[in-house]
Parts: structure tokens; sequence; C-alpha cells
């Protein structure tokens, strides 16, 4: 069950810095098997300088991270075979189509078909992406999430931007699935997303000078112990 499950992500007294600004200090939490956790804050608080500096793209941190007890940047290799990083921008090619950006991430046809319907561009498979709309780049984006074998840490940079009702709730839906299956995720959104178990962290509560200890949860067990 989840709320036994090793940490597999722990962070210690991170603290972050841009351009001479503190962004966040003394944030910490822990993320274990099956659990979720949602990063929530301001448009310039520092939630994708985060995920950056957890994905290992960022150095100028200080404090601890933890990939399953190996410290950063030691971890990161053994971080990366485990990990499915989707950033604020899509990171779909417009010049390929959205079977040849899957394959490009090493998608069977047969997978990427799949994964594509799932996310409703049933007849948008061989549409350069440059012709399709933004929220149909981002569900190409997101069928990465909808591929077997996944890997299970999902690292994920407002996943529901541009996403309609239908999308939210299909998108919502795989994620639950992928905790259900032990998988782990990080992500920023403004919105609620209704997954169990869920550790909220809002970064004005670890806005420099002004730290507090821990997140909210809501559902599922604190896994501070
Ligand atoms: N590479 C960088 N160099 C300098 N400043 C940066 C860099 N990356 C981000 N910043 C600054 O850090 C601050 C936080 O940016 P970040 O993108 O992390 O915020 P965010 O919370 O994700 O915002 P949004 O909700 O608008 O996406 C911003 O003021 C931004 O200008």
């Amino acid at each position: 069950m989840p709320s036994n499950s090793p940490h597999l992500l722990q962070v210690r007294d991170l603290s972050c810095e841009r351009d001479g600004r503190d962004l966040f200090a003394g944030l910490s939490f822990d993320l274990a098997s099956g659990c979720a956790v949602q990063i929530e804050g301001a448009n310039g608080a520092g939630k994708t300088s985060l995920l950056r500096t957890l994905i290992g793209s960022a150095a100028d941190f200080s404090g601890e991270i933890l990939w399953n007890g190996e410290s950063y940047p030691k971890a990161l290799p053994k971080l990366r075979e485990s990990l499915l990083y989707i950033g604020h921008r899509a990171g779909v090619r417009g010049g390929l189509t959205p079977l040849e950006n899957l394959a490009w991430y090493g998608a069977s046809r047969d997978a990427a078909y799949r994964a594509l319907e799932l996310l409703d561009l049933y007849g948008f498979e061989d549409t350069l992406c440059q012709q399709l709309s933004a929220g149909q780049n981002r569900r190409v984006a997101l069928a990465r999430l909808f591929l077997p074998e996944a890997p299970p840490l999902w690292i994920l940079d407002e996943p529901l931007a541009a996403l309609d009702v239908a999308g939210v709730s299909c998108l919502q839906g795989q994620m639950a699935c992928h905790l259900s299956r032990g998988g782990s995720i990080v992500f920023t959104s403004h919105q609620p997303v209704g997954l169990t178990p869920l550790q909220s962290i809002q970064l004005a509560d670890y806005a420099a000078g002004d730290t507090v200890a821990g997140g909210v949860f809501v559902g599922g067990e604190d896994v501070h112990a």
C-alpha cells in the first residue's frame, strides 16, 4: 500500500534562488510509491524552477534531494532511468506528426496509435503537429503517459493546461491509474486535481523568511513520519 511504501524522493530543506532573488526556502517533503505531490503557487513563484531542480536540470540549489536514498547529483543517472518529465512547453516537434513524435520517444506504432486514440486524437495521427491546436498539441505531449511501461516517476508541469473538460477528466483518470499501480507523481497545477493520496504544497508557505513545516494532505496518510 502507498502509505507503507519507501520514500522514493526526499527533499530536505531545499532553497532556490534566481537572479539574486530567493524563490523559496526550507522546503521539505517526501514522495512515496503510489503518492502524488501537487505544487501550487502564483505565477513566478518558482514552481517550474522547483520541478527543474527535481529533475536535475538546475544545480543551483541548497539543501538535499535524494532518490532511493542516494543524494543528487550522484543519484541523477538512476533517477533519469525512472523519470518521465513533461515540461511547461509541450516538447512536441511541430514538424513531426503525433505518431512520429511518439516514435521519437521510443513508442511502437501500435502503442502510439492506442495512446493517441485514448486522447481522442484519432484521425490526427499523421497530421503535422504545427497544424494542430494548442490543446491537441498538449494531448500529443501527454500521450507519453498513456504508453505501456511508462516510468514510475512522473514530473509534470501544468499537465492540465489547455485541456478541455474531457481532456482533464481523461488525464486525471490516467494519473489515478498510475498511482494505483505504485507510480508517483509531482505536478504543478492552478486547479484542483482529484487524486488520493495527494500532498499539496503551497510555495507561498516557503517564501524566503516565511518558512513553515510540511504541507497539507488531502486523503491518505501523512508521509512525513
Ligand atoms: N533560468 C532562469 N534564469 C533567471 N531567472 C529565472 C530562470 N528561470 C526562472 N527564472 C525566474 O524565476 C522566477 C520563477 O519562475 P518559474 O518559471 O519557476 O515560476 P512559476 O511558478 O513556474 O511561474 P508560472 O506559474 O508563471 O509558470 C521568475 O521570476 C523567473 O523570471
